[in-house]
């Protein structure tokens, strides 16, 4: 079994660069399908399990793919399939998001319902209103969605109930050849739906307006391939910035942009975290002490569900009591339970988890439950008391590329390791007085 071990006690210095977003790549890889001409180069990709998954649907559906050294080469001028299998939706539930383009390019898809997953069910209703509204027939059987429009996708006027990211991209996608034009209003604003509308209309599209709560799409006949370099990680930036603040050290994160990570920085700033934008990033300085804030995740430009497991790391590090109340996933704290096992003090209370610090973290064997909790689980193995082995890599792979060898460049005491149940059994000998060779096993 992989394991990252983590022994705390190093703090963080020097510079660690950030790739390319997922939340961005994954939609604009999606978006490719939309070019009847010409191939489409897009750069910055990072080398993740969810990029590589993203490859197999688009292979599956008969587009050329190619991915190397970074540069993801998308073809999509042949036959298209129409179905995205369940191996590769219950995987990642992105894989979604080829619906939008595969109904306006080839007026069908059917792709396998996504299933709930560890931070919550998760439903695609709003995806799924926005085509009926565009005139696609949507139908739910067998595990999966099959939707279809017999002439083109007409513009709609489409009021989402919830600023959903994948239900604006998804839509934003599909109306780009519709009939007329489409008006999202609502819409999600996250930097991702504007890296996404920044692609499609160098494709051809006419996208106006993302980056905020109304995007207006007027269909176009055709998009063709294009060039597009993916916006930086801002949640791969706060994992790192988090981690410098945790362990009080001096960190530059490359390629941060502060315009993407403003609500993190005001919350890392009020704890007393010191954050400079430099000429190529921001310069984090954690501090002796930390003080105790409260957050509540929201949509974009509010304070991002996908940091929010990261900052319980800091927070637990905090003098007083932190509330941090969650909006957006229904059940995101699984990674609480992870925490207690490394000696914290937390209380859930419907969606808020109250933590009063500071916690005298001890390192434990835990298990990352969804990407960003792995992150946190690491990050709070930084500061703690002895080492820390955390499992289900599978998730953390997902989201980030060589977190652990990234932390060991910046000095601290992370490595990744396939451990034997030899190894394992190794380990309780040396730390059991009683002989394993004796009755006890
Ligand atoms: C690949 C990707 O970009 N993932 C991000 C994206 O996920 P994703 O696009 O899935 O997130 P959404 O913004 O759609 O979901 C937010 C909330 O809305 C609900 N909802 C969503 C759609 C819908 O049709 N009905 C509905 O009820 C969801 O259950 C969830 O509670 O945005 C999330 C919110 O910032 C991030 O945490 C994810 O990292
Ligand atoms: C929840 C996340 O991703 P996904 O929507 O792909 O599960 C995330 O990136 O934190």
């Amino acid at each position: 079994m992989e394991k990252i071990i983590v022994r705390g006690g190093n703090q963080l210095r020097g510079n660690v660069k950030v790739e390319g977003a997922k939340n961005a790549v994954l939609p604009v890889i999606a978006a490719s399908i939309l070019a009847s001409r010409g191939t489409s180069h897009i750069y910055d990709v990072p080398s993740l399990a969810d990029v590589y998954t993203m490859k197999e649907v688009l292979r599956n559906l008969n587009i050329k793919v190619d991915y190397e050294d970074g540069t993801f080469k998308v073809n999509a001028e042949g036959v298209l399939k129409t179905e995205a299998p369940f191996e590769y939706v219950r995987k990642m539930r992105a894989s979604f998001l080829v619906m939008g383009p595969l109904l306006a390019r080839i007026g069908k898809a059917r792709i396998a319902l996504p299933g709930g997953c560890a931070i919550g069910s998760r439903p695609i209703d709003q995806h799924l209103k926005g085509f009926e509204a565009m005139g696609a027939t949507v139908e739910i059987g067998n595990g999966f969605i099959e939707a279809s429009i017999k002439d083109r996708l007409q513009g709609a006027k489409i009021y989402l109930d919830f600023p959903s990211v994948g239900a604006t991209q998804n839509i934003m996608m599909a109306a780009t050849m519709a009939n007329g034009t489409t008006v999202i209003e609502n819409a999600a604003e996250e930097p991702e739906i504007v890296c996404l509308a920044n692609y499609l209309n160098a494709m051809g599209a006419k996208v106006r307006g993302a980056g905020t709560g109304i995007i207006r799409i007027e269909g176009v006949e055709e998009l063709i391939g294009s060039e597009h370099s993916v916006i930086p990680d801002r949640i791969e930036a706060g994992t790192f910035m988090v981690a410098a603040a945790i362990t009080q050290g001096d960190v530059v994160v490359e390629g941060a942009v502060a315009e993407h990570l403003r609500p993190l920085i005001a919350k890392m700033e009020e704890m007393g975290v010191t954050i400079t934008e430099v000429e190529n990033g921001l310069r984090v300085i954690g501090p002796k002490k930390l003080k105790p804030v409260d957050i509540k995740t929201m949509p974009h430009p509010g304070f991002p569900t996908d940091m929010q497991a990261q900052m319980m790391a800091l927070l637990l590090q905090a003098e007083g009591t932190s509330v941090i109340t969650e909006t957006v996933f229904e059940n995101r704290f699984m990674h609480v339970e992870e925490f207690r096992r490394m000696n914290s003090n937390i209380k859930i209370e419907g969606r808020s988890a109250i933590i009063t610090g500071p916690n005298a973290l001890q390192g434990a064997e835990v298990a990352a439950t969804d990407l960003r909790a792995g992150a946190a689980l690491i990050i709070a193995g930084l500061v703690a008391d002895g080492i820390t082995r955390v499992t289900e890599l599978k998730h953390i792979d997902r989201g980030y590329v060589d977190l652990a060898g990234k932390l060991q460049a910046l000095g601290a005491d992370v490595e990744r390791v396939k451990e034997t149940v030899e190894t394992d059994i190794e380990d309780i000998k040396s730390a059991a007085p009683l002989s394993l060779d004796s009755n006890l096993v």
